[in-house]
């Protein structure tokens, strides 16, 4: 094939593909539809004499479909791509002097809001980039952080994007088992272009402005001041003197990217000044003085070779996606979780199929859907749901709308070795030296059943296994013996009780019971007087507690602690606790002054816990103060400085805790 055939498939390809995904249904991941792009991009520029007529790339978006096409005032472009450092020195060498601002790219749909007078007149889609779909009514009922007056006269535009939070997503997938959301951007994509504001009033966007065009002159220079002063919440942005400040805050977005509340798919550069960026002007498809760069994939396309059902530790019978492997999110990834039949069923899923799977941060791998049916050769099968543990050929039941299949045979070979294994994780007993593959030989040679049994290996006995020589089997005695001081909290997780939580732990180590067997004795009536556990939870503590009766007293016989510890209360306060009573908000990254450290956001506020305060996750009107780190994201503070909330740089903080000796 010529470069010329190449450049004409490559375009075809595109121009599918872009249709199908702005239909809602895209055929491909994001990085493989990048990767064609690219590709053709590359050969247009080493050839332009070859470029195709039309050029999709010369295109954005798709066609507006729905509700009534409105035409922007001006075009709703794409952004030129970046991967490499040297395309954001270039950057800011095509602009000397000017200030430039870094924020996400957020994963969500754009929209413009126009004003008129003051008013919120419309809300458009980008659609084709030229004319978008009129939302106005569904955008009223459904998105957060869209005022409906503004102080402004004249015609004001701002453009940002809707998205829906993360927790939101989860939520909803919760609830709705039976039709879950694919991904957070799809599911801000589809809200919009449903018909019924009611129906959707439940999954919530989130608006964040990046773009502002005014019709009166003068104003406002700096974006971000001006979106804040219009009442706004700007994507999280940061200015940034030179290309390395810039790539620093991209490293820091990207590092921070799992821990926000919004998908991301990488950084916007772009010049702070409303009039240089103005002055900049255009390409065919994009701003000039704007830049994304993009971040890694956290989806990607692969093929489901089979699916296996996993007896868990509860003896929860969950099925497991073997998948060609793939990288994403960082990863090689061969194995996803697929939920419970009920997300297969919802979600279409046969062995064989091209699937979606997704992973972002530190969540388990997962199937998201089936992208592509048309591929579909009809050698695809069914997945169907064992009728009997694999383990232990119990037969099965069904719990709960999203039809979980349990094994509730107790002494099931397979989840007996998943509670031991679990027993000496690290959130529970941690017994780091003895591993699963280890756990699992012990645990069919007869060794290990209980996890009191544990405690009563020896020597001896370790050393009668084939490949354990001396030196592991003295470290592994070591480990256990390290590890008898397990105490309430972690002995209460490491038994794994249905429904009950870490959190469930915690709650009862703080609401004053001193050992495992108190929770034990305690009955359902006062277990539920406690805060945030209810009667499921309770009865299921009371149940399995005293099934595990005879295993608490051998578990006391050997010596493991079942007290509550010190660990498992909040801290006692200092006495001249300098923060007491307050009630603060922690960001940006914590370092200790005196030895320059990062210091973990938790452990600082372990720090500020112990002098009085009581931490939130985020600035509301009962916040007392916002204690700032580096790098704070603007957001919080724009929020803290509305509601009135005080901010105190972290040195300020570090003085107090210092001189109060809370170290
Ligand atoms: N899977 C597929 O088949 C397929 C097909 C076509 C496009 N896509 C994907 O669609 C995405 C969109 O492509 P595109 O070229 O239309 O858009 P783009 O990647 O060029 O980005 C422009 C868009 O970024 C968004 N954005 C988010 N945060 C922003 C910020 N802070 N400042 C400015 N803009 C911000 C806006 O919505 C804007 O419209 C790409 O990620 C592409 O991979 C996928
Ligand atoms: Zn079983």
């Amino acid at each position: 094939m010529d470069t010329g055939e190449r450049i004409q498939e490559l375009a075809d390809q595109v121009t599918v593909l872009r249709d199908a995904y702005y239909r809602g249904s895209p055929l491909v991941a994001d990085a493989e539809y990048d990767a064609i792009e690219d590709e053709l991009r590359r050969l247009i520029e080493a050839s332009p004499e070859l470029a195709p007529d039309p050029n999709p790339l010369e295109q954005v978006g798709a066609p507006a479909v729905l509700h009534a096409p409105i035409r922007h005032s001006r075009p709703m472009l794409s952004l030129e791509k970046a991967t490499r450092p040297e395309q954001v020195a270039a950057f800011f060498d095509r602009f000397p002097g000017q200030p430039v601002v870094v924020m996400p790219k957020l994963d969500g749909l754009s929209l413009a809001l126009v004003y008129e007078d003051g008013r919120l007149a419309r809300a458009i889609t980008r659609g084709d980039g030229t004319t978008g779909d009129d939302v106005t009514v569904l955008v009223r009922a459904l998105t957060d952080g869209i005022p409906e007056r503004i102080t402004a006269p004249g015609r004001v535009e701002v453009r940002g994007e809707a998205v829906m939070l993360r927790s939101t997503f989860t939520a909803y997938n919760t609830k709705h088992p039976d039709r879950p959301l694919i991904n957070p951007r799809g599911a801000a994509a589809g809200t919009l272009r449903a018909k019924d504001p009611a129906t959707v009033a439940e999954r919530r966007l989130r608006f964040f402005a990046f773009d502002l065009d005014t019709s009166e002159p003068g104003g406002v220079a700096d974006l971000e001041d001006a979106l804040r002063t219009l009442g706004f919440t700007g994507a999280d942005m940061r200015h940034c003197a030179d290309a390395d400040a810039a790539l620093e805050v991209i490293a820091a977005i990207e590092q921070q990217r799992n821990d926000l509340d919004y998908d991301l798919d990488g950084a916007v550069l772009r010049l702070a000044n409303r009039d240089a960026y103005a002055a900049a002007g255009t390409r065919s498809s994009s701003p000039r003085g704007a830049l994304a760069y993009k971040f890694a994939a956290e989806e990607k396309t692969t093929v489901l070779a089979d699916v296996v059902w996993d007896v868990g530790k509860t003896g929860k019978i969950a099925p497991v996606a073997w998948l060609e492997p793939v990288f994403v999110g960082g990863t090689t990834v061969t194995r996803a979780t697929l939920a419970n039949q009920e997300v297969i069923r919802a979600r279409g899923i046969k062995i064989g199929d091209t699937v979606l799977v997704r992973r972002a941060g530190d969540v388990i791998p997962f199937v998201a859907g089936v992208l592509d049916v048309s591929k579909r050769t009809g050698a695809e099968r069914d997945i169907v749901p064992p009728s009997a543990c694999p383990s232990c050929a119990h037969p099965l039941t069904e719990q709960g709308n999203s039809r979980e299949l349990f094994c509730t045979n107790v002494a099931c070979p397979a989840q007996t070795v998943r509670r031991l294994i679990h027993w000496a994780s690290r959130a529970a007993a941690d017994i780091e030296a003895v591993g699963p593959v280890w756990i699992e030989r012990l645990a069919e040679a007869g060794v290990l059943e209980h996890p009191s049994d544990f405690y009563r290996l020896t020597t001896e006995k370790l050393l009668e296994f084939d490949r354990i020589g001396e030196v592991s089997a003295t470290r592994m005695i070591e480990s256990i013996d390290a590890g008898r001081q397990v105490g309430l909290r972690r002995a209460l997780i490491g038994l794994a009780i249905p429904m009950a939580s870490e959190g469930t732990a915690t709650r009862l180590c703080r609401a004053g019971f001193g050992s495992l067997e108190e929770v034990a004795d305690a009955g359902e009536e006062r277990l539920v007087a406690v805060e945030d556990i209810g009667p499921k939870v309770a009865a299921s503590l009371t149940a399995h507690l005293a099934r595990l009766r005879p295993e608490l007293e051998r578990l006391r016989e050997v010596g493991v602690s079942l007290d509550v510890r010190d660990e498992d209360l909040p801290p006692v306060v200092a006495s001249d606790a300098p923060l007491a009573g307050k009630t603060v908000v922690i960001t940006g990254a914590i370092s200790d002054p005196r030895s320059g450290e990062k210091v973990p956001r938790p452990t600082f506020q372990r720090l500020c816990e112990k002098a009085g305060a009581t931490a939130a996750s985020s600035v509301s009107a009962s916040t007392d103060m916002l204690i700032t780190g580096a790098d704070v994201g603007a957001s919080k503070l724009t929020k803290a400085e509305k509601l009135g909330v005080a901010v105190v740089d972290q040195s300020e903080i570090w003085q107090q805790l210092i001189a109060a000796g809370v170290t």
